[in-house]
């Protein structure tokens, strides 16, 4: 994979112009608080560095590919995983306006975070890629803004493209959506064309946040990150009121009370401000020492002025869960000290101590969804160089005891079905998580060539006929082999494990039953047949060293075996069993 440079959006700091402004002097009147939301890959970031260059936030370079996008892995991956906002400064027929930029990631696992950022805003650009046309998270992204009944703006990005068909796009989202063809913008973000009508748009369609300086200062959290020096920095918008360093102000969550250390705005790195005001985005510092502290969604006010809180979000659920383990246990330290720092910065991770006979001591972690548990696993790897072996991942169960479960349809059951156009369709299923989880994604997109999009939400638990299986060896059950599958799918898991095994473990001195079994009855098994790995074949004379080297050598690889029953399992057959698949 190619590995692009980390840019820091402090090396910037130096093109950054038209910082000289009186916030005091600011009316709420000339404020536009926006998100971009659409389908990953249709453009979002690329049209943020335009926005981005053309106000003077950033320079004209190359380098600014994506400046919003920070960690490494949103780089080499594409996408963006953490909302970055990033104030700007924008001269329209006279006056100047301040645009609240918060970008927001494209990927269904991260949709919490879009609607956080969503609930900062008034208005969103609805960004449509003009040769792929509305896909699964356009609608998903659609309803977060306009169930928050904020203004759309429909923009037709990739105009540019010889396969682009911006009449067709438009007739879609006239379609699906009801917004008039003629709303729509058609631009191209990579190469500038049209992008500043979308500044002004932004201006003329999106209202002011209704919000008075006079109010109390009452503030949103709607991003918070760790930093090592300074505690939690979080990003806030400020709904009334103002605020300054020294203030006293109290989290309406935990009912504690901070001094104000820091504050400022966000362009998009930080600029030290004395004080903040009413309908104004920046970012706070107030000696918080734990994500936790400054959650998404809580409200800050005044410790003399306490106000009443703003309705706040949803936690976000972990979905998917796998478990992780060093690759050696003398990391096991390391690891932990990695987990618990890239926790400190993304609260939607579970974390729980566990611990397997075969792979050691480690955790077991809940994930918004497959792609947030892959990132993680790559941040875990590419910022805190730790090895990690990742077990396929599960999902959650609730299990009825000591009744008869119900039989229920396993498969999608079709919930509705629209016409996009002529080409498309929109299909609404309700699946088992289990079923879409691992690998349903990338068959869809082989089926259809890479055409179908996909986008879930949680509807709850369903009944559903499961089963525990196990695994035997020689008649002894391997316990941490043991799965929950689905009654009809237990054949084929079986045989997979156990084909699995019967290739990871060596032959021994006698035979080995590998089996799967349901309750008392084997479902599957393979044979490994007998074989003794005579270490001494090669030692013709007598040389007793060479034997006694040769026979611990053999002792050795023994001891990284687990003896179950009377079979010797090496540990790599569990890791190749248990785990997600090969890098
Ligand atoms: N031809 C063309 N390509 C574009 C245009 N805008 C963006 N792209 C390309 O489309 C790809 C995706 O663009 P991004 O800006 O990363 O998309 P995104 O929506 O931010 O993606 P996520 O953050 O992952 O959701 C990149 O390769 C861009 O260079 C455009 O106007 N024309």
């Amino acid at each position: 994979m190619k590995r692009l440079p980390v840019l820091r959006c402090r090396d910037l700091s130096s093109h950054t112009h038209q910082d000289a402004v009186d916030l005091s002097k600011f009316p709420v009147e000339r404020i536009r608080n926006f998100s971009i939301i659409a389908h990953i890959d249709h453009g979002k970031s690329t049209l943020a560095d335009r926005l981005l260059e053309m106000t003077g936030a950033i320079a004209k370079t190359e380098k600014n590919k994506q400046v919003l996008d920070k960690l490494q892995v949103e780089r080499e991956r594409g996408i963006t995983v953490k909302a970055q906002t990033a104030s700007l400064f924008y001269s329209h027929q006279g006056q100047q306006y301040l645009l609240n930029l918060i970008d927001t990631p494209g990927h269904v696992d991260f949709s919490y975070e879009v609607s956080r950022s969503i609930s900062a805003c008034q208005g969103v650009l609805l960004i449509v890629d003009a040769n792929q046309g509305i896909q699964a998270q356009t609608v998903a992204n659609f309803y977060l803004a306009f169930e928050a009944q904020l203004t759309i703006i429909p923009v037709i990005n990739k105009i540019d493209l010889k396969n682009a068909d911006p009449d067709r796009v438009e007739a879609q989202i006239e379609k699906v959506f009801d917004i008039p063809r003629e709303e729509c913008i058609r631009i191209s973000a990579k190469l500038g064309t049209n992008v500043e009508r979308v500044l002004q748009e932004v201006v003329n369609r999106i209202p002011p946040p209704e919000v008075s300086t006079d109010d109390p200062f009452k503030a949103l959290v709607f991003d918070s990150t760790f930093d090592h020096y300074r505690g939690v920095v979080a990003n806030i918008a400020l709904f009334g009121g103002q605020v300054k360093k020294g203030d006293r102000i109290v989290s309406a969550h935990l009912g504690k009370a901070y001094e104000v250390n820091e504050l400022g705005l966000l362009r998009p790195d930080e600029r030290p401000t004395d004080r903040l005001y009413a309908g104004q985005v920046g970012y706070m510092v107030a000696g918080m020492k734990d994500v936790k502290e400054a959650q998404i969604g809580d409200t800050l006010y005044l410790q003399q002025q306490p106000v009443e809180a703003l309705p706040g979000f949803k936690p976000a659920k972990p979905m998917v869960f796998a478990g992780m383990y060093p690759m050696d246990q003398s990391e096991y330290t390391g690891l932990r000290s990695a987990i618990e720092r890239l926790t400190l910065n993304d609260s939607s991770v579970t974390v729980q101590r566990d611990s397997s006979l075969a792979l050691g001591a480690g955790w077991r972690l809940g994930f918004l969804g497959l792609l947030h548990m892959e990132v993680f696993n790559q941040r875990l790897e590419q910022e805190y160089n730790a090895s990690v072996i990742v077990t396929a991942p599960t999902v959650p169960y609730k299990a009825v005891l000591s009744s008869a479960k119900l039989i229920k349809n396993r498969r999608g059951v079709q919930k509705n079905m629209v016409y996009i156009d002529d080409h498309r369709v929109m299909m609404k299923y309700l699946f088992p998580l289990n079923e879409i989880v691992v690998d349903f994604y990338d068959l869809l997109k082989s089926m259809s060539s890479g055409y179908a999009s996909f986008d879930y939400e949680n509807a709850g638990y369903q009944a559903a006929d499961l089963i525990k299986m196990d695994i035997l060896l020689n008649g002894r059950s391997v316990e941490e082999l043991t799965t929950i599958v689905h009654r009809e799918r237990a054949y084929s898991a079986g045989k997979a494990m156990c084909e699995k095994l019967k290739d990871s473990i060596p032959r021994q001195m006698f035979e080995i039953a590998v089996q799967a079994a349901i309750g008392s009855k084997i479902i599957a098994r393979e044979t490994i047949k007998a074989y003794r790995k005579n270490v001494l074949a090669k030692c013709y004379g007598g040389d007793i060293t060479r034997k006694m080297k040769l026979l611990k050598k053999q002792a050795e690889g023994k001891k990284k075996m687990r003896r179950i029953g009377n079979v010797d399992v090496p540990k790599d057959a569990f890791i190749n069993v248990l785990k997600r698949k090969d890098k």
